[in-house]
This record gives C-alpha cells, structure tokens and sequence, in this order.
C-alpha cells in the first residue's frame, strides 16, 4: 500500500531531540515490543484518575487532574484543547515518558513502564538522523536483537506502506518535509506499536500535505491498527481522523485541566469533509474551545488556531 505523508516520532518534549530520548522513543532500546515481521495487536489504554503537578518556584503547578479515560484496542482518540493545557503532557504519560502525580496509566491492563515499549511516540519534527539513509532511519526503530533479514524486511514492507520505496537510499537532506515525517512514521512503525502516540503529528506541515498526512495515516492504521492517541491543534484533522475527540480545559478556579467534552465522531473513515454532520460538531468543539466560529463559517479560516492559557 502506497500514500503521501507522513508523522514525526520523537522523544520526551522536554529534553527535544536529545538521543538517548530520541533512541528510546524510536524503539531501539525496546524489549518487550514484537518482533519485526509481526504486527503487535493493538491494546486498550487505561488513564485513570491522572493528575499531574510541576514544581514551580511559587510551589507545586497543577496541570492535569482527575483524568479518566479509556480508549479501547485499536481506537483512534484525538485530543485537543487550548495551547499549555497539558494534551502532550497526557500523551508523554501514555507512553511512560512522564509519571503521572496522581493516577495510574496502564496499557492492555499493566502499569505503563518508563519509555514503554508497547507503545512508540510521533512528534512534529521528524529529528531523522542527517548522515543515514532514509532505510537506514526507518531501521533504528525494529526492536532490539531483530535479525538482519527480518529487519531488512520489515523496513522495505514500511518504506512501500508510506509510500518511499524509491527513496531508500536518500539522505534526509535530499527529501521533501512530507517525505521525512513519513520516513519517521515509518520509523514509529517499525518496534510494532500496540499504541501509537502522535503530537502534533502534522503541525508543521502545508496544508496540502497535511491532508495527504491525514488520509496516510488513515491507511497506516487500517495496515497496522495500532491504538492512536493523536494531539492536535486542528478541530478538522480531529473530526476527520478519531474515532472519539477528547477535549481538555479548565472547569471553574480548581487549577489543572480536565476532559471537558467527549465526542464520538459518527460515520466511517474516510469522512465527507464538507458533511453538515462534521459542521456541526466542529461548531461544538469550537463552542468548546472558547472559539468564534463566525470566520469559520464564512470559509474565512477551517483550520482552527486554538488560544494559549496565560502561563
Ligand atoms: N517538565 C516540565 N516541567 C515543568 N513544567 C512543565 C513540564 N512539562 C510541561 N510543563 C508545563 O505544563 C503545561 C502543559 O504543557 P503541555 O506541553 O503538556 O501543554 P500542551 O497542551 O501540549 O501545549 P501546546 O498545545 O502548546 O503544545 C505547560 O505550562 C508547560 O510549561
């Protein structure tokens, strides 16, 4: 199966693009993944009761609080909310980049370990490594001891799923910025996530390319269908990629964000972009998001930008 686009996978975004993060986040540290040529099963993700506090210097900052939610195997959650209202900071704890204060986060019913290696992290840069071919980038994210042949395998089957096959042998310098967070999903791909956690995934992308993004990553997931956690700042790209959109903001004085609206996203995908069905949600979510829809509704703007909290 080919497509055109792609994702970014990273590692924690509080140390960006450090390697030994970076490694981890990609799979090459692995140990529990599944081996190259299988595909893991998707599992259900379990987010329980979860709060999460930072010190500051005028004391503990609540960011999160009492977080509950579960998304079921192979089921495409999409969160968004306000800028600073802590959606990658969910998404990190999903994946054991970050511990939760309160709460607990589990994968397929067991506590979620530190870099989990059930699951594998997209972000919005593709952060390849610039002296390795594109094969060579898709390569570092097979699980530990993956034997040569199965990982040479494993990697050419990826690189033809996004959609680069012809491109193998480049150097990341030498192909489009699609092309490289394709290269990096790939690479996401390749430890054989249960659970696929991507923010912001297409941020950086141009509009084209980010609907070509979107209809690869839908591909992707029928091909491998991993559970996805997906952060965006895009109401659009939420409506037309997730099964349910979660959305996180601030109820009353308590500090710390909370789920604010679930909305279960009707019909299959691919979705009718301009259905009235799809309008009226994304009215909803915008309601939500403290938003003025009227430019929206004159065709003004579709994707949306979402406001900043005053931090
Ligand atoms: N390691 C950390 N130490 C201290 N504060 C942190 C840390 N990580 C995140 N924060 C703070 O937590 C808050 C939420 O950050 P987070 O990146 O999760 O928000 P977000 O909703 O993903 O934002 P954006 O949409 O702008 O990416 C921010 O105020 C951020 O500064």
């Amino acid at each position: 199966m080919t497509a055109a686009s792609a994702t970014a996978r990273a590692s924690s975004s509080s140390t960006p693009g450090t390697p030994a993060a970076g490694a981890q986040a990609s799979g090459t540290v692995s140990s529990g993944a599944a081996p190259a040529g299988a595909t893991a099963a998707a599992a259900p993700v379990s987010l329980r009761g979860i709060g999460r506090a930072f010190a500051s210097q005028s004391g503990a900052r609540q960011v999160l609080r009492d977080i509950d939610l579960e998304i079921a195997a192979g089921e495409i959650v999409a969160i968004l909310g306000p800028s600073g209202c802590g959606k990658s900071t969910l998404l990190r704890i999903a994946g054991g980049l970050d511990q939760p204060t309160q709460g607990t986060a589990l994968i397929d019913g067991e506590a979620v370990r530190p870099f989990d290696p059930r699951s594998a992290v997209g972000f919005q840069e593709p952060r390849l490594l610039p002296w390795r071919t594109i094969e060579n980038n898709v390569a570092l994210g097979l699980p530990r001891g993956t034997a040569k042949a199965a990982g040479r395998e494993q990697v050419a089957r990826l690189l033809d799923l996004v959609g680069l096959a012809d491109f193998a042998g480049h150097r990341p310098r030498e192909v489009s910025g699609g092309m490289a967070q394709r290269t990096s999903l790939a690479r996401a791909l390749a430890r054989n996530p249960a659970v696929l956690l991507l923010d912001e995934p297409f941020g950086a992308l141009d509009a084209l390319t980010r609907l070509k993004m979107q209809d690869l990553l839908l591909d992707v997931h029928a091909a491998e269908p991993a559970t996805v956690l997906l952060v965006t700042h895009d109401v659009d790209e939420a409506l037309q990629l997730a099964d349910r959109v979660i959305l996180l903001g601030h109820e009353g004085d308590t500090p710390g964000a909370v789920v604010t609206q679930t909305i279960v996203v009707p019909g299959h995908r691919p979705r009718d972009r301009g259905s009235a069905e799809l309008a009226e949600l994304r009215g909803r979510l915008l309601d939500g998001l403290g938003i003025d829809r009227h430019g929206s509704a004159r065709g003004i703007e579709t994707t949306t930008t979402i406001p900043h909290y005053p931090y």
